[in-house]
């Protein structure tokens, strides 16, 4: 099963994938951007939020994105449990809110990278405004969460609507709950599917 844990800057997903996983011993640990070799050198150029295009920060997260179906993704699917810290709906969220490119390209641009190849379960990890705040209060910020609040609360919906437009299985969970109460949550809902 490949399933993607989702959710705004701080919302608590790398938590809640070293919590799941250790259920999971065999798992294969996984994020985008930043699992391979070129993903992480596109990381960087990414997270410094130098590019002046929107189109061209796009392109390098569906470059990563592409990459990473190639070199993780597609050769574990069939027998692995894959954990991926975001995913295509992160890419999908983040251009919706930018704005420059049209929806239907977007998840056309997605399927090409992605070889139609998505999660199965997307988890959101949903935070509160105050939440959120006090979160980013307490880290040093990149360029992508210097963008603020307001701008990340925007993108909380958009991966709403993200799943939505890529056909995929939503879990929202409240990630002001406690640490333990979302692990259990997550769990619950994976070990249902696979007794059903
Ligand atoms: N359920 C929770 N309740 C309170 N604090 C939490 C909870 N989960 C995570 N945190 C704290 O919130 C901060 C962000 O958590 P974490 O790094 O897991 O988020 P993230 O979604 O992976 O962030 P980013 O996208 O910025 O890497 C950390 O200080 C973490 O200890
Ligand atoms: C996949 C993807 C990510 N982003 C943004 C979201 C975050 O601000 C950073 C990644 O940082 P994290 O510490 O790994 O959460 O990149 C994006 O804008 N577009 C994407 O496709």
């Amino acid at each position: 099963m490949y399933i993607a844990i989702e959710g705004i800057d701080t919302a608590g997903k790398s938590t809640q994938i070293n919590a799941v996983s250790q259920n999971f011993p065999n798992a294969i640990v996984t994020k985008e951007p930043g699992a391979t070799d070129i993903g992480k050198e596109i990381r960087e150029m990414v997270l410094s939020a130098r590019a002046q295009s929107k189109k061209a920060e796009f392109l390098l997260f569906l470059a990563d994105r592409a990459e990473h179906i190639k070199e993780v993704i597609e050769p574990n699917i069939q027998n692995k449990m894959i954990i991926s810290d975001r995913s295509a709906v992160s890419g999908v969220a983040y251009a919706l809110i930018q704005g420059e490119i049209d929806k239907k390209d977007l998840i056309e641009l997605n399927h090409f990278a992605t070889n139609r190849v998505y999660p199965q379960k997307v988890f959101l990890l949903r935070l509160t405004k105050e939440a959120l705040e006090f979160r980013l209060s307490k880290k040093k910020l990149d360029g992508i969460e210097l963008r603020g609040s307001e701008y990340l609360l925007k993108i909380q919906d958009a991966i709403v609507e993200a799943t939505k437009l890529l056909g995929l299985e939503l879990i929202e969970i409240d990630a002001t709950l406690t640490r333990d109460e979302i692990t259990s949550k997550i769990l619950d809902n994976i070990n249902r599917e696979s007794t059903n």
